[in-house]
C-alpha cells in the first residue's frame, strides 16, 4: 500500500513510523517538518519549515490526493494530533489515533478506558489515516539522508504568536529510559529532591502522580497518566503512588514496574515487577546509594 509518513524532523520519531510502515510497503514516502537534512531513505519526500498544523492541511491533502497515498503515518504528538483530524475532514478518510499494534489485514489496536481495553479496527477504505503511540514499535535504523523539495506554500489559518518551552531539567519524560516518579505518598514538595537524586544517579527522569500535581508539589509537565504524559520506560519506580487506573493508563507500556508504598494492599504491586513494603524515606536514600557505588 502507498504509504505516506508525516514527521517532525526527529530520529526516533521517524524511526518508529518507519518501522511502522514496513507493514504497508517496502519504501515509503515523507512529508518532514524542521529544519536540517532528512534522516533516512525515502522514495519522495517534502520538507516543510516549522509550521502550525492547521496552515499545513489543504497543502498536504492535496499531495495525499494527488499521488494516491492509502495509508498516512504520523506519531501521538502535536503535530499528528493537530493534524489527524483536520486531514480526515478534508480528505473525508477514516482517522484511527493512538494505534499500538498493527496486525495482517490491516487490523489495528488502540487503547481505550485509560488503557483497559483495546480495540481493534480493520481498516476497509483508503486513505487511512493513524497516529501511532511513541515507543510501542522499535525505532528502524535510518541510513543516510533524503533531498527533499522545500513546501513554503502554508495557509495563513493560525499564526504562532509565541512558543514556550517546557523545563525538563534533563531527559523529557516520553524519551526516558528510567523514570523515578513520585506520589502524594511523599508528603511534602521538598522530598521531591531525593527522587530527583536517585533519577540523576540511574540517568533518568522524574515523573509525578496527579495527587502529587494536585497537592502543588510538581509541575503538572511532570504529570503521567490518562491526562498525563504516556510514557514507555525500561524502569519506572512509583513512589508513595495508589496506583489508581488513570495513573495506571500513563505506565501500561513500561518494561519493569518498581513499586515503593508503605501500603502492602496499594493497588500499584498490581502492576509491579517488583516492591517494596516501606516508608520510602528508607529505602530510596538506601537505593541512590546503591546505585552510586555500583557505578
Ligand atoms: C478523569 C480523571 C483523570 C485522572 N488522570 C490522572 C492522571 O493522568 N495521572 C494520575 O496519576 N492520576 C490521575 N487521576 C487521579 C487518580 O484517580 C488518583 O487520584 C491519583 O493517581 C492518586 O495519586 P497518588 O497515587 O499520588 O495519591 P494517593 O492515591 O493518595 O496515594 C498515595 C500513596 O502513597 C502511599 N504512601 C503514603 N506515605 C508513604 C510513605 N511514607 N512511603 C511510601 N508510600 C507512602 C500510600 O500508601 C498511598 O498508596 C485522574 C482522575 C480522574 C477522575
Amino acid at each position: 500500500m502507498k504509504t505516506l509518513i508525516i514527521e517532525n524532523i526527529d530520529l526516533k520519531k521517524i524511526g518508529e513510523l518507519v518501522t511502522v510502515s514496513k507493514q504497508f510497503c517496502d519504501a515509503p514516502d515523507i512529508i518532514a517538518l524542521g529544519e536540517g537534512d532528512i534522516p533516512g531513505s525515502f522514495g519522495k519526500a517534502w520538507q516543510f519549515g516549522q509550521a502550525v498544523p492547521a496552515n499545513l492541511v489543504s497543502t498536504v491533502s492535496n499531495i495525499i490526493k494527488q499521488e494516491n497515498y492509502e495509508v498516512i503515518l504520523m506519531s501521538v504528538s502535536t503535530l499528528g494530533s493537530g493534524l489527524a483530524g483536520p486531514l480526515s475532514a478534508a480528505l473525508a478518510a477514516p482517522a484511527v489515533t493512538e494505534v499500538t499494534a498493527i496486525h495482517p489485514d490491516l487490523v489495528v489496536d488502540r487503547p481505550v478506558y485509560g488503557g483497559k481495553a483495546i480495540i481493534q479496527h480493520k481498516i476497509e477504505s483508503t486513505p487511512t489515516i493513524l497516529t501511532i503511540r511513541r515507543k510501542y514499535f522499535e525505532p528502524a535504523q535510518l541510513d543516510g539522508t533524503t533531498a527533499a523539495t522545500a513546501l513554503d506554500a502554508v495557509e495563513d489559518k493560525v499564526t504562532l504568536v509565541a512558543e514556550t518551552h517546557e523545563q525538563t531539567d534533563g531527559i523529557p519524560l516520553e524519551d526516558a529510559n528510567v523514570i523515578v516518579s513520585g506520589g502524594r505518598g511523599i508528603g511534602d514538595p521538598e522530598n521531591f529532591s531525593m527522587l530527583q537524586e536517585m533519577a540523576h544517579q540511574l540517568n533518568g527522569a522524574v515523573g509525578a502522580s496527579r495527587g502529587a500535581v494536585d497537592e502543588g508539589w510538581a509541575s503538572p509537565t511532570k504529570q503521567i497518566g490518562q491526562t498525563g504524559k504516556i510514557v514507555a520506560p525500561s524502569v519506572y519506580f512509583a513512589v508513595g503512588i495508589s496506583g489508581a487506573s488513570q495513573h495506571l493508563a500513563g505506565i501500561a507500556n513500561s518494561k519493569c514496574v518498581v513499586a515503593i508504598n508503605k501500603d502492602e494492599d496499594a493497588n500499584i504491586f498490581n502492576r509491579a515487577r517488583f516492591g517494596v513494603v516501606c516508608d520510602y524515606k528508607k529505602i530510596v536514600p538506601i537505593l541512590t546509594q546503591a546505585i552510586m557505588e555500583g557505578k
